[in-house]
């Protein structure tokens, strides 16, 4: 294994795999800590975590036994996948992750990129953009669990950690990597540990790619991972092997625990066409919910893949967080999700859309799944995912991913056909 990854979610883990495959290496995502070696094929292993909102020391705890478990398998260098609208907490958790793995890395320094400019977000004078609104106004300010209040990325991380955090800005970006490998140093020089760097377009992130060459962590979305296999390809090291997705075509399902506005639009447009059933939080957390009878929906649905969502607009999710708790309720709907999956598993489901980060990680651990292999991308940033020794397919999308008919076409690409237009 040449690169090592530790993803704080799984659907970011899945859009970094996705880059690094289309990069030309091979790549093996797993689910949580492994706990075998890899297979000797896997040229970057992405370790999916869920940690993205737990506490600091915690997500620190489970990031680092991620590394030596990388470690373990002779990676040259680390990725810290967190996600491209740096969604955190003035507490954490990505700067103290990100300054955890650089102590035992001994890594003098480290690149900080979000930017994914095929998604829409860019990073400009250290502020983060969702297409043309700053990220405190893009619709993240309102996100359930890391509402992102502050479009700077220096002050926010400045929030969560004792490095000093310097900066790249585009002016030098623009001068290729050369410059930005010198402006790094200059910021290093200057005692920075954690600097953020700018990033407009892939032209941009392939360069900041060559310029981390030598550096023990790069950290950002998955759009700073661009440049990175070449970086092994130059140096030799890649072996052009390919894998070939298979699909299934057997029973499909959408479950969405996102509340974000992509998805929202996409479960508005798939139930005008499919059979959808809606979670309520007062229903989870009056337990009126029963999971045999959802299971029972979902395949008096087949052969439509069916959807069950518990997303809500913020007005909604605002009013049940304030009568049950925001935390208390995220981890019932999770836990909810997680049930689901697991007994959807037990009747056969072939192919299976999961929308959310934190949803994604709790219905991947209710299917018990320990590695994916990465087939053709949906969306950008969204892969076909082929559970390992198992007739299971998977799309992990993340909230703000995907066109507004992404899972009728998602579970087309599940069942090897082709994302351009085909309907489930
Ligand atoms: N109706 C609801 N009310 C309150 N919280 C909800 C509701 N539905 C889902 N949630 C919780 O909101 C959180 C949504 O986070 P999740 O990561 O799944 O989606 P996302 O943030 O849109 O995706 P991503 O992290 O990929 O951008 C989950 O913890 C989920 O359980
Ligand atoms: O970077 C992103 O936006 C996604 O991969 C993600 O992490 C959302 O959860």
């Amino acid at each position: 294994m040449l690169l090592g990854c530790i993803g704080d979610d799984f659907t970011g883990s899945s859009d970094l795999a996705n880059t690094l495959v289309k990069g030309g290496m091979t790549v093996t995502q797993y689910c949580g800590l492994p706990v075998a070696p890899a297979a000797p094929d896997v040229e970057a292993g992405v370790v999916a975590l869920k940690t993205r909102s737990l506490p600091a020391g915690e997500a620190v705890r489970q990031s680092l036994a991620a590394l030596d478990w990388l470690q373990a398998q002779g990676c040259r260098q680390i990725f810290f996948k967190y996600c491209s609208t740096f969604d955190s907490t003035p507490e954490g958790n990505i700067g103290p992750v990100a300054e955890a793995l650089m102590q035992k890395l001994g890594a003098g320094h480290a690149v900080v990129c979000p930017a994914f400019p095929a998604a829409g977000r860019s990073l400009y004078q250290g502020h983060l953009f969702v297409g043309d609104r700053l990220l405190n106004e893009s619709g993240m300010e309102a996100h359930p669990l890391t509402p992102m209040t502050d479009p700077d990325i220096r002050r926010w991380l400045r929030l969560q950690t004792r490095q000093a955090v310097g900066h790249v800005a585009h002016a030098d970006v623009m001068r290729g990597a050369e410059a930005i490998a010198e402006a790094l140093a200059r910021e290093a020089a200057r005692g920075a540990g954690l600097i953020v760097v700018d990033a407009v377009s892939d032209g941009d992130l392939h360069a900041i790619g060559t310029a981390s060459v030598d550096l023990p962590l790069v950290t950002g979305g998955s759009g700073v991972a661009l440049g990175l296999p070449e970086n092994f390809r130059r140096a030799g090291l890649l072996t052009g092997r390919s894998w070939s997705f298979e699909g299934v075509r057997g029973p499909g399902v959408v479950l969405s625990g996102s509340c974000s506005q992509a998805t929202r639009r996409q479960v508005e447009i798939y139930r005008r066409d499919y059979p959808a059933l809606e979670i309520t939080a007062d229903a989870v957390m009056e337990g009126r919910l029963r999971i045999g009878d959802i299971v029972a929906f979902v395949l008096s649905g087949q052969p439509q893949a069916p959807l069950v969502y518990s997303s809500a607009d913020p007005q909604t999710v605002r009013r049940a967080q304030e009568a049950y708790g925001a935390a208390a309720l995220a981890e019932a709907i999770e836990a909810l999700f997680a049930d689901l999956a697991a007994a959807l598993s037990a009747t056969g489901i072939q192919r299976l859309v999961s929308a959310g980060g934190e949803t994604s990680g709790a219905v991947v651990t209710g299917l018990g799944c320990s590695a994916l292999r990465i087939g053709p991308e949906i969306d950008p940033g969204v892969p076909a995912l082929r559970v390992e020794d198992a007739p299971l397919a998977l799309a992990l999308k993340s909230g703000n991913f995907g066109g507004d008919d992404f899972f009728a076409r998602a579970l087309a690409v599940l069942a090897g056909g082709t994302a351009a237009g085909e309907r489930a």
